[in-house]
């Protein structure tokens, strides 16, 4: 199974009015396209933590430190396990976000996170993330490789679980 990761850094005020996440708009790869948080795949010997903080400095040059756990997600395609995603939210960085090949940052207001053009399953536990929660989900694919353009039929999900 591949091990990935995603990181949302966070800025303003808790009130979900003023606070913002980080996202990308991909510009390759898994996702092409869609928006997301930065992250990919972990390295051999690379901790999940150390991945998101390499994926966020390679693909939109920032600093994230005090990484949170926030959620670990399970994505199964036609039955088989294809890829955990181990996900972080953070409100500790330095450097200002830029452009890379891979993405191109952009900061958007908690309520108002483009969710008809990203990831079908992102709606769903997303939204609880960036509250401060926690969540275990597992979601299922259909429809053969690649899983970008499989068919979302099914997930489960466990909220305030401890990571
Ligand atoms: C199925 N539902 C999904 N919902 C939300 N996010 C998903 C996802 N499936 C994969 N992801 C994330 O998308 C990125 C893919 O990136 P990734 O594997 O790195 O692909 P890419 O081809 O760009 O490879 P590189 O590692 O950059 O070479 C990576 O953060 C991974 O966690």
């Amino acid at each position: 199974m591949i091990e990935a990761t995603l990181c949302f850094p966070l800025r303003g005020h808790d009130a979900e009015i003023d606070c913002e996440v980080l996202l990308i708009e991909k510009r390759r790869g898994l996702g092409e396209g869609w928006y997301n948080g930065p992250g990919g795949k972990c390295e051999p010997g690379e901790t999940p933590r150390e991945c998101a903080i390499r994926e966020t400095r390679e693909e939109v040059g920032l600093e994230v430190t005090d990484l949170e756990k926030a959620g670990e997600l399970t994505f199964l395609l036609d039955d088989e396990g294809h890829t955990v995603c181990h996900v972080y939210r953070t409100r500790s960085f330095d450097g200002q976000p830029t452009s890379s090949e891979e993405a191109h940052p952009e900061w958007v207001s908690v309520g108002n996170v483009p969710y008809d053009q990203m990831w079908a399953d992102d709606r769903l536990w997303l939204p609880g993330v960036l509250e401060g929660k926690t969540v275990v989900g597992e979601f299922r694919f259909e429809g053969g490789e690649p899983l970008d353009e499989a068919e979302f039929v099914d997930h489960d999900l466990e909220w305030d679980v401890s990571l």
